[in-house]
């Protein structure tokens, strides 16, 4: 028997405004996330990719249809409860790195674990355990401002996964990075959804990580068109 997905959606349907101005973005869409993969989601401008994001970190809430997330379903829950859920079981990384300019690449990462109640010190250390695993191990003292744009997005990934999130969702993670850096990147998060066994979703415009992915799910018009193996699925 499968294990229960990661993320699971059936039905999933969400319509912006009203009337005249409607604009359905996801109609009737399932989606099954497993963990040990990475899942890009891909699809022209407009599919609804965003949405579905929003929706699967409680963000958004849907007007239809049922999206769990490890198990969970967010919606209808109280704000506060769907913060709480995002901050101790969600990474996100996101395609403007959004790393904070006043604290070093350590102080970036711990930030995630002392949301959760750890102390700094300790959060700092487990910080740079987590920046040497992504090939920073001597850059924790440095500034964003000092960093590449590639280096910025490795500590938000390492910020993603600090806490050991069961899920990490990523937008657009290669998008201001340069090919070669693009392809570590990726590298790195493939690894990282398989040694973890963590379910990694990957939303991208670029053609040119398709190689790192297991599974490629395409969206248009609000659903899911096509969902099969990528080319990593087999290899090692
Ligand atoms: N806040 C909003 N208000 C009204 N319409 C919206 C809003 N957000 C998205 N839409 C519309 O919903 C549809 C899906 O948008 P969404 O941003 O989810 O697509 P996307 O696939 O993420 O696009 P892109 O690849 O350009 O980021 C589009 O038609 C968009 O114009």
């Amino acid at each position: 028997m499968q294990p229960t997905p990661a993320v699971r959606c059936r039905g999933l349907a969400k319509t912006y405004g009203r009337g005249d101005t409607a604009t359905p973005a996801l109609r009737a869409l399932d989606l099954d996330v497993r963990a040990g993969e990475l899942t890009l989601l891909v699809g022209p401008s407009g599919c609804g990719k965003s949405t579905l994001l929003s929706i699967i970190a409680g963000l958004l809430t849907p007007d239809g249809g049922s999206c769990e997330v490890l198990g969970q379903s967010l919606s209808g829950r109280p704000e506060v409860e769907r913060a709480a859920f995002r901050r101790d079981h969600v990474g996100f990384v996101f395609q403007g790195f959004n790393l904070l300019p006043s604290l070093t690449a350590a102080q970036n990462v711990a930030v995630a674990l002392m949301l959760q109640g750890v102390h700094e010190r300790v959060a700092v250390a487990r910080a740079r355990v987590v920046l040497g695993q992504v090939g920073l191990a001597d850059r924790g003292d440095a500034y964003p401002m000092t960093l590449s744009g590639g280096q910025q997005q490795r500590v938000a990934i390492a910020r993603a996964l600090v806490h050991s999130p069961a899920l990490v969702v990523c937008d657009e993670p290669t998008s201001a990075l340069d090919h070669a850096t693009g392809q570590s990147v990726m590298r790195q998060l493939r690894e990282v959804a398989r040694d973890a066994s963590r379910a990694l979703l990957v939303v991208t415009h670029d053609p040119r990580i398709h190689d790192y992915a297991d599974r490629i799910v395409e969206m248009d018009d609000g659903h899911v068109i096509d969902d099969r193996a990528g080319p990593a699925r087999d290899s090692t």
